[in-house]
């Protein structure tokens, strides 16, 4: 229930509009009600009159009935527009709000989740929260307003007949959706969280296809994914079963309703008490009372999966972000310093860091050497405020880093990560992630110091050659490239590279990290590798173990000590 009125406060701004589209549906409900009683009314009235050899004035009659037949169409139209409307302004609003809770939590506070599953509930959860006004409360408030309406008038021409309405409206409207709810409850909930499942295993099947044509050519996996895809069907059929069968019911309890008001009334009619057209009248409104009853089950049918949906949305949304992102400006310039950092990952049995001690002062160039697994790209991760450590400080130009607004530090550090990622985009839509404004020159002069020019020009749509998802149209050192001129045209005075030589050969392992050594001329430079190559122009090289500062000093003692291959082989 909590999550419910929370969902309902969410809708806080668009309130107004709904609570006029409730007042429209059951204006039109009950618009449908006197249509029928005024019908019922007047054919019996014509009928008796006409068997009695009577006069009657037909005028006021017909004119009611045209005038409820306007008010539904109008009415209803009315609902239509103003509920859908509300609830789109609703969800135009919620996505944006939804997005930018997720932002801060990436990197660090998404990693276990799966892409897929994050997708489903941008948007397959986000959908489902249309049901929250239109499939359920708007449908309930209306009905609401209706039995009590209905009920009264039956009340003003008799107190039996009102409260045989109001029993069979209880059934109908509460007893068939409890019935619903209780015994579709289970594969609602399925289908809400199934359906983030389903999609997730199924982007991860496609982002893995070539593996699987290599490692499961029997298909397993796929059949597990048809399996997960059979299921939510059989969950659908079933919830679909149900929404019949509750609709039978709804109209069933209807029928009984009007046949209980007829035979209630015969004896009134019969003792002259009732006239036959009031019989008539109210009956054939007792009928059409359970038409605004009927989207009730349907309502109950959606509550589960509405409230799984926004329990998933709100799951995210609560969790705190790693880091705080707001603070302070970034001074204009100073060196990144760590004095006795530690960092421990959630659920990892031991540290990544401890008790880290470095100093990245401006213009010096230090190197961060070390087997793979002892914490190299965690001191990246530290520095960038994807992770804030557990003990000790890290501050730039003298001011502790978690007071400096995150994107503000960021901006300061240009970053070559050891997975950059690429997007499925062009050369140069890659290239201006950094800059959205770089020319095409400045790109072209990225590219020529990064050693990618020559392949870009080499390629009939140059620049606009498209790099595939992933980058996968590029080969590993062309998409290391790529991404070394995109850090290059970030322009920071402070560069960091992990593993920039990762995947290279001898050559062009020299020729890149040449071409690193000339771009930091003049900036800082922390460098984190498992080669050798470039070290001896370092002014300090760092050595990790386990998480530990095992040695330190500049490269002529430490590169002595590196020539155990173990340490540097990851
Ligand atoms: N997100 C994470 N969650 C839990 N443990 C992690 C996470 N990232 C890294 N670790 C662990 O922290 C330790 C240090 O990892 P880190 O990636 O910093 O090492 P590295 O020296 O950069 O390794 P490599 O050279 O292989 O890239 C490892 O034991 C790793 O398993």
């Amino acid at each position: 229930m909590s999550t419910f009125l929370r969902l309902l406060s969410l809708m806080r701004r668009e309130a107004g509009w709904m609570a006029l589209a409730v007042l429209l549906s059951a204006a039109a409900s009950l618009s449908h009600v006197g249509l029928m009683a005024a019908s019922g009314w007047f054919i019996t009235a014509m009928a008796v009159a006409g068997a009695a050899g009577a006069a009657m004035n037909p005028f006021t009659a017909s004119a009611a009935i045209r005038a409820f037949a306007l008010t539904r169409t109008g009415a209803r139209y009315g609902e239509r527009l103003v509920g859908h409307d509300a609830t789109l302004r609703f969800l135009a609003r919620l996505r944006p709000w939804f997005f930018s809770r997720l932002v801060p939590l990436a990197p660090a506070a998404l990693e276990e989740e799966r892409s897929g599953d994050l997708l489903a509930r941008l948007r397959t959860d986000i959908d489902r929260l249309e049901f929250a006004f239109l499939r359920i409360l708007s449908p309930v408030l209306a009905a609401l307003v209706v039995v009590a309406v209905a009920v009264a008038f039956m009340a003003a021409h008799d107190g039996a007949i009102a409260l045989l309405l109001l029993g069979m409206a209880v059934v109908a409207g509460a007893g068939v959706p409890a019935l619903v709810y209780a015994l579709g409850s289970g594969a609602s909930r399925r289908l809400a969280a199934g359906t983030g499942a389903y999609e997730a295993a199924l982007v991860d099947h496609l982002e893995g296809a070539a593996e699987l044509a290599i490692y499961d050519p029997a298909g397993r996996h796929r059949l597990l994914i048809e399996a997960q895809g059979d299921a939510l069907l059989a969950d659908e059929q079933r919830l679909a079963s149900l929404a019949g069968a509750a609709g039978s019911g709804v109209g069933l309890v209807a029928q009984v309703a009007f046949l209980g008001v007829l035979l209630m009334g015969a004896p009134a009619v019969l003792g002259g008490t009732l006239g036959a057209p009031d019989w008539a009248m109210l009956a054939l409104a007792a009928l059409a009372v359970f038409d605004a009853l009927a989207p009730l089950p349907l309502a109950m049918q959606a509550l589960p999966a509405t409230l799984a949906s926004a329990r998933r949305i709100f799951a995210l949304v609560d969790r705190p972000p790693p880091v705080n992102e707001a603070g302070a400006p970034a001074p204009p310039e100073g060196g990144l310093v760590f004095s006795g950092v530690g960092l421990t990952y959630p659920g990892a049995s031991g540290p990544a860091l401890v008790d880290i001690d470095l100093t990245l002062a401006p213009g010096r160039h230090v190197a961060v050497v070390g087997p793979s697994g002892s914490g190299k790209s965690s001191l990246i991760a530290l520095a960038l405020r994807f992770r804030a450590p557990d003990h000790g400080r890290i501050t730039f130009g003298g001011v502790p880093v978690e007071t400096i607004e995150a994107d503000a530090l960021r901006r300061r550090l240009g970053v070559l990560q050891q997975d950059d990622h690429l997007f499925a985009d062009t050369l140069m839509d890659n290239l201006r992630v950094a800059d959205p404004d770089a020319s095409p020159a400045r790109c072209a002069a990225a590219c020529a110091t990064a050693g990618i020019l020559g392949f870009v020009e080499a390629q009939p749509l140059k620049f606009e050659t498209f790099v595939g998802a992933h980058g996968t149209s590029l080969s590993g050192g062309e998409a290391r490239r790529l991404a070394f001129a995109r850090t290059l045209l970030k322009d920071a005075p402070m560069l960091m590279c992990d593993e920039p030589l990762e995947g290279l050969d001898a050559n062009t392992a020299r020729e890149v990290m040449s071409a690193v050594l000339d771009v930091a001329q003049g900036r800082a430079l922390l460098l984190v590798t498992h080669s050798l190559v470039g070290l001896s122009r370092m002014d300090e090289i760092v050595v990790l173990e386990a998480g530990r500062i095992i040695r330190r000093g500049p490269p002529e003692e430490v590169l002595l000590f590196l020539d155990n291959p173990d340490l540097i082989e990851g």
